[in-house]
């Protein structure tokens, strides 16, 4: 697993602005040696405004919508449409402004499927291992780029402290009883998280400030689950300084003066 690497900005602007161009590059270097890529998306402010950035952004067009596989490292259980849905935030800001696949687009069932919350979940996992290849050497394929909000109490995707879905070896779980609404959740695990090649955990924010330090600093997984988000190749760690603000000196690189 990859060491991180802490990368911060000025604002929350300026770090969606990156984080966007950064994906694009990203995108565009991972079609280029292989002719398609993975993306896996968040939801939360910082993820939504992140993919209005991209479709902002002139230099989208170079990436090829086409090729390109979609998924979500979490989903809050509720219908298709549904305002609160991580799918949702992601269609308006991005996606239906891309060429994409629709075949491409990989999404979490919600209640109105007829599927239980488990159903969903093990309906996802199939789909991620009909995608995986034999050189992915797993149940999942190896995302290109994973992203990551974090919670202020160091949660991940939808893996809360101290819930059982952390100790899960499955790819996907259903999440119950979620401290943070809606209570029903679906949501990769940690060892799908990890199988991707990068994870970038993206966090603005004073409130998220402590959970940042957490995260980079050894704590057990169980206790802050994004202590656990690592890639296999590289992991970043993109801040604004409020969220950086309680690192130690000299952990994080500032990108804009
Ligand atoms: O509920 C969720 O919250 C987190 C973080 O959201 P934020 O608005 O505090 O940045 C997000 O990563 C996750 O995908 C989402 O379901």
């Amino acid at each position: 697993m990859s060491v991180p690497s802490v990368l911060v900005h000025r604002d929350a602007g300026v770090l969606a602005k990156a984080v966007a161009a950064r994906l694009i590059v990203g995108l565009v270097d991972a079609q280029a040696a292989k002719g398609s890529a993975h993306l896996v998306l968040t939801g939360g402010g910082l993820g939504v405004a992140t993919l209005a950035e991209v479709a902002a952004t002139a230099a989208h067009v170079a990436v090829e919508w086409p090729r390109l596989d979609v998924w979500w490292g979490d989903e809050r259980f509720l219908p298709d449409g549904h305002a609160e849905r991580n799918e949702t935030g992601a269609r308006r800001a991005l996606l239906d402004h891309v060429d994409v696949d629709p075949e491409r687009v990989h999404v979490m069932a919600g209640p109105d499927s007829g599927l239980t919350a488990e159903e969903s979940a093990d309906r996802y996992a199939e789909e991620l291992r009909k995608a995986a290849r034999p050189e992915d050497h797993g149940p999942v394929p190896s995302f290109d780029i994973l992203l990551l909000g974090i919670g202020p109490d160091g949660h991940v995707a939808s893996l809360f402290p101290e819930m059982p879905a952390l100790h899960d070896d499955r790819s996907v779980v259903a999440v119950h009883g979620s401290p943070k609404p809606p209570p029903t959740r679906i949501s990769l695990t940690l060892p799908a998280i990890r199988a991707a090649r990068q994870v970038w955990v993206i966090a603005a924010g004073e409130e998220k400030a402590g959970a940042v330090r957490m995260a980079l600093q050894n704590s057990g997984p169980y206790q802050v689950p994004a202590a656990a988000a690592r890639g296999r190749s590289r992991t970043l760690f993109l801040l604004d300084r409020a969220a950086a603000s309680k690192l130690p000196p000299g952990l994080g690189r500032p990108s804009s003066p």
